[in-house]
């Protein structure tokens, strides 16, 4: 039996970037021989991603592209969560829509996922092999951004491995791979909304006792369009570190 991968793209804003990595994460499931959907969330872009997305509906099929607009920019949290209701395939790829999560990574995953029958599997680029140890998988990295940027990213995962110490290296980043049961037994559980929301994600799953593969990715910073980061995302994240380490 094959399984089915249900890809969910968050959309805000990502009408350049949208053709193109519809394109690629097609082209990495059809040439792995793999049933896939994508269901794309977009928030009233006003720059027209609905559009694109509905071209692509044309071209590759409604089964294949599925698009879930919602009414305005809600957030990426309740983004998946809206996302998650519309999933018919057996395991949940999460990403973004901008590049900075390559689909090349994708089948990694899902080999690692298979080899030792992992809950979630997730993208990491603060590791340079994978875990459990996955032959052919290389280092990860982040590129293009500025020091400040990959300070405070270092610094959260810094913050939340120290007080709540899940032992994932890459507790702020959303490249993963779940089984659809899974995740859905998660998500109701999770508070937070912003930036927090990946690591809660973890967090949770961990004291729930499932299974987390790590394969080293390499993030790159977005060409086309801005990151939506802002101090205040911080000032949430270090408050979502502290209301978890209360609550799990
Ligand atoms: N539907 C919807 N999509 C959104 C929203 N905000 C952002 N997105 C989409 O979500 C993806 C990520 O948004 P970015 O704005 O590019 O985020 P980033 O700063 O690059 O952050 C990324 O890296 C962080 C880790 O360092 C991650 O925590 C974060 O989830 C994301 O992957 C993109 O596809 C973007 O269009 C929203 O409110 N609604
Ligand atoms: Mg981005």
């Amino acid at each position: 039996m094959t399984h089915k991968y249900s890809v969910i793209l968050p959309t805000y804003n990502e009408r350049k970037n949208l053709p193109v990595i519809v394109w690629l994460i097609a082209n990495t499931f059809n040439e792995n021989k793999l049933d896939w959907e994508i269901i794309i969330v977009d928030d009233n872009s006003p720059d027209g991603t609905q559009d694109v997305a509905k071209q692509l509906q044309k071209a590759f099929g409604q089964n294949r592209i599925l698009l879930k607009p919602r009414a305005g920019k809600l957030g990426l949290g309740t983004a998946y969560i809206h996302g998650l209701n519309f999933v018919t395939g057996d395991f949940v790829v999460i990403m973004d829509a901008d590049f900075s999560h390559h689909p090349k990574f994708i089948p990694q995953f899902i080999k690692l996922q298979e080899t030792h029958n992992l809950d979630i599997v997730t993208g990491t680029r603060y590791r340079s092999s994978a875990k459990p140890a996955l032959p052919g998988a290389t280092a990860g990295g982040v590129h293009g951004w500025d020091l400040k940027r990959k300070l405070v990213s270092r610094g959260a995962n810094f913050l939340a491995d120290t007080v709540l110490s899940p032992g994932v290296s890459d507790l702020t980043g959303s490249f993963r791979l779940y089984k659809t049961p899974v995740l859905k037994d998660i998500i109701p559980r999770v508070t937070s909304r912003g930036y927090v929301f990946q690591m809660e994600i973890i967090v949770r799953a961990r004291s729930l006792g499932y299974s987390i593969g790590e394969v080293p990715i390499t993030f790159v910073d977005r060409i086309f369009g801005e990151s939506k980061l802002g101090g205040d995302e911080i000032v949430q994240y270090a408050k979502g570190v502290w209301s978890l380490f209360s609550t799990v």
